[in-house]
């Protein structure tokens, strides 16, 4: 089965977090979920300048990448993750959705108020410990 290195930013302004809305995929289990931004890494590149592109990419957003709270491997059911979230503070306050639909700033607490993507339940879980 395909195997992806996924890193994913987990943005903190204040006493809230960024969180993300995937729109369409062909993979019903990940269309729509909610996430923290990011992507996969790519060959030679480290999981910081993957995740500084992505969020650039993503959100137009630069960011500060901080320490790693957690790496989870995930199996879907036709590809694998290990996806580093890495803590972040954002350098600039504007952001525009260049891929997902939606976003939202939550407190800790509200975070599972969302219908996260699977692999992010343990980030969220470790967020809300
Ligand atoms: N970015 C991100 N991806 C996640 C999270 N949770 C989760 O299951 N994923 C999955 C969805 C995707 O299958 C994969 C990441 O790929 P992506 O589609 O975001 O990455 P990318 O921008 O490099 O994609 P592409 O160029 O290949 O389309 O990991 C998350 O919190 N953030």
């Amino acid at each position: 089965m395909k195997h992806h290195e996924v890193v994913a930013a987990i943005i903190q302004r204040g006493d809230e977090f960024l969180c993300l809305q995937r729109g369409p995929s062909k993979y019903d289990y990940i269309a729509h979920k909610w996430e923290f931004p990011g992507g996969k890494v790519e060959a030679g590149e480290t999981q910081q300048a993957a995740l500084v592109r992505e969020i650039q990419e993503e959100l137009g957003l630069g960011i500060q990448v901080g320490s790693l709270l957690l790496t989870v491997e995930h199996d879907y059911p036709d590809f694998r993750i290990t996806m580093h979230g890495l803590l972040c503070t954002a350098l600039t306050a504007e952001l525009t959705l260049h891929e997902h639909v939606a976003y939202r700033w939550l407190r800790r607490e509200q975070l599972d108020s969302l219908d996260w993507a699977a692999a992010d339940l343990p980030l969220v879980a470790k967020l809300q410990a």
